[in-house]
């Protein structure tokens, strides 16, 4: 699918290999500006380790990797200044304070400390934050955390966003505002590219939906695309039927007959 903006990433061709698996087999992807792409795929399908490998965190990977037009192998790191990341698993800075944890990320971004502190401390007061600004992370409950990395990812106002579960442990009434932020920076030319397990919200808010089985793009296109494509309602039917599974009842009736299993039963 294309839009007339710029071509914000480009994959052609991109493999990996952990050892002798391969886990990514041939990735070509090309994300314009404004979209929101849903990347979506079953449990260890190489979701994590495409949106790491345009991140920089993972080398050895085969086949080009552009962002921004610039291929990432070049050395030259200044691209990420423009990217933001809401990791899947975070690694917490626990002792920090909410404010010197974003003033901290802030200032890896580049932005002056001062800057950063003020701009955090607004951000947090319209998540809710108000009373914690000066509180330990270590105190925050999972929805509170989720937040602070949000607004870590989003602070320096960068052009590609790579959200990883976001949305994790967060209240519906949170969801409802982060859902409009990313449509309205959307719209405002932010590219946004979103991983998550969470069908109908990644329905919603895409633009687009690129879904990967086992390191491999099966399916790439609209909602609407998609549903021509499969036949099916919603995007959670679709995913079954693309990644082939049907089994949800019979494995349920194992699992359960197991689960029942007294003691001594083989
Ligand atoms: N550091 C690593 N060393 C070895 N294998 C890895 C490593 N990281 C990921 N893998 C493997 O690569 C495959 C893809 O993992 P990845 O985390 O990209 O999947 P994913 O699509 O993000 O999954 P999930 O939906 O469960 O988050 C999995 O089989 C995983 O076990």
């Amino acid at each position: 699918m294309k839009s007339t903006g710029e071509k914000v990433l480009s994959l052609r061709n991109l493999t990996m290999n952990y050892g002798s698996k391969q886990v990514l087999r041939g990735i070509d992807l090309e994300v314009y500006q404004g979209q929101i792409i849903g990347y979506i795929g079953p449990n260890g399908a190489g979701k994590s380790t495409t949106v790491k490998i345009m991140l920089g965190l993972i080398d050895g990977y085969k086949g080009e990797v552009e962002v921004f037009g610039q291929n990432i192998a070049s050395g030259d790191p200044t691209y990420k200044r423009r990217i933001g990341y809401v990791p899947e698993n975070a690694e917490a800075y626990d002792n920090l304070t909410a404010s010197e944890y974003l003033t901290f990320t802030g200032e890896l971004y580049g932005m002056d400390r001062n800057h950063a502190e003020e701009k955090a401390v607004r951000l947090m007061k319209e998540f809710d934050l108000g009373d914690v600004i000066h509180t330990r992370l270590s105190s925050f409950s999972k929805g509170m955390k989720q937040k602070v990395l949000i607004i870590s990812s989003l602070l320096h106002d960068p052009d590609l966003l790579f959200l990883d579960e976001p949305l994790s442990g967060l209240d519906a009434n949170s969801m409802m505002i982060i859902r409009e932020v990313l449509s309205q920076l959307a719209a405002q030319g932010k590219t946004i590219f979103y991983s998550s397990h969470i069908m109908d919200l990644v329905e919603k808010i895409s633009t687009r939906i690129v879904l990967i089985v086992k390191g491999k793009v099966v399916a790439d296109g609209s909602f609407e695309e998609l549903q021509a494509l499969s036949e099916e309602g919603t995007l959670a039917e679709i995913f079954n039927q693309l990644t082939g599974f049907t089994e949800h009842r019979s494995i349920a009736e194992k699992f359960v007959s197991i689960v029942r299993e007294e003691d001594g039963d083989a």
